[in-house]
């Protein structure tokens, strides 16, 4: 089950986050920076007011990778449920020797440690950071959105497949996940995707800047659309794909959403000579989901044209496959596992073998064996 993140600077903030549903209480000071701190005073007021309903986390600021400074900071904050630690632009030797500085004080204060996806983040740290005994890892982003119209936020700065990769290995090593960067509602949908432990946010919580105050209505829509959006079916549940199986009276309450001609470089093909170069191969995918009504405008009720190019992007990345019959296959079983989604049908063509395409199409519904 996602949670969602709230960053907040101080009580009252605290006070509107709880209210509108947060699960986790961050405490961070917009004004000085990606991951600028309070002062500890103000950490302490705020888990007075919070009174144990939630876990309270706090950054430890904007630090250069300096052992000393890091861990003095830390310490500092060591009464949060979880104190967040930057890992900002630096050689890796030296966010190496502040992890293993950290080290001493894993066991007593739960460490996260904050990755930035504009910043340099180096994913072979994750064992390291297992290691020395951190609790968390998430990716945020430096650069905050800029209002309306500028383009930036988690998934600007990394592809969709690189942040599975990161959730994928994060888990794998036993840490907490979170995803963070100026996430707004649709980005939603396609996070959950990959359930992480919680979203973070602070810019999408107010009704305007980031420096604005938090809105408890907004904290409020972004719960509800956190927990709206659980609608992944368990990949290791063996009914799963039985449930609510396709009737063909089903029909007449269906709409179609596609992506066509969609063109991507990947490493595919069983040849010799197809190995270790990438060729273009177009893929094309209609799914028949659950009819759009004219009061669905909330993004948890429609199903995404984004979540399809994310599935494509993820398997296209996850490294060579010899058939496309099996990337085709993978696909559809990935977008059937989303249960407003009742039936796909997955066109997939090379283009770089002969003088035209060739490729295959395959259509699976719900319920249909080994889909
Ligand atoms: O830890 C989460 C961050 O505070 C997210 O802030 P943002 O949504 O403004 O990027």
């Amino acid at each position: 089950m996602t949670k969602l993140l709230a960053s907040v600077t101080g009580p009252g903030e605290a006070e509107a986050a709880l209210a509108g549903g947060a699960d986790i209480i961050d405490l961070k000071d917009p004004a000085q920076g990606a991951l600028g701190a309070v002062a500890p005073a103000v950490l302490a007021a705020t888990i007075e007011q919070v009174a144990g309903r939630r876990p309270v986390s706090a950054v430890a600021g904007d630090l250069p990778m300096v052992p000393d400074v890091v861990v003095r900071a830390v310490r500092e904050r060591r009464e949060a449920d979880f104190v967040k630690i930057g890992f900002f632009p630096a050689r890796r030797e030296e966010r190496l020797a502040v992890i293993s500085a950290l080290g001493e004080i894993a066991r007593d204060i739960r460490l996260v440690a904050v990755f930035f996806a504009d910043g340099d983040p180096d994913l072979t740290l994750l064992p390291d950071l297992a290691q020395a005994g951190f609790h968390g890892a998430m990716i945020d982003t430096i650069g905050k959105r800029q209002g309306a119209g500028a383009a930036s936020g988690l998934l600007s700065a990394l592809t969709f497949a690189m942040v599975a990769r990161f959730v994928r290995s994060a888990r794998e090593h036993g840490l907490m996940t979170g995803l963070a960067g100026s996430l707004e509602a649709p980005d939603v949908p396609r996070l959950l995707v990959l359930e992480p432990d919680y979203l973070g946010f602070r810019g999408a919580l107010t009704c305007g800047a980031r420096s604005d105050s938090i809105d408890e209505n907004k904290v409020r829509r972004m719960s509800d659309l956190i927990a709206g959006g659980r609608t992944v079916l368990a990949a290791d549940d063996p009914g799963a794909s039985a449930k609510r199986a396709f009737e063909p009276m089903d029909e007449a309450r269906l709409d179609r959403i596609f992506v066509r001609d969609l063109v991507l470089d990947m490493e595919i093909g069983a040849y010799g000579h197809e190995r270790g170069r990438r060729q273009k191969v177009r893929f094309s995918v209609d799914a028949r989901i659950d009819r759009i009504t004219a009061q669905a405008d909330d993004i948890s009720e429609v199903y995404s044209y984004d979540l399809i190019t994310d599935a494509i992007r993820a398997l296209v990345e996850a490294g060579h496959t010899d058939l496309v019959e099996t990337l085709a296959l993978d696909l559809a079983r990935t977008l059937l596992r989303d249960e407003r989604v009742f039936e796909v049908t997955v066109k997939i063509e090379k283009l770089e073998l002969g003088p035209g395409a060739v490729g295959i199409e395959i259509c699976r519904r719900r319920g249909d064996p080994g889909a």
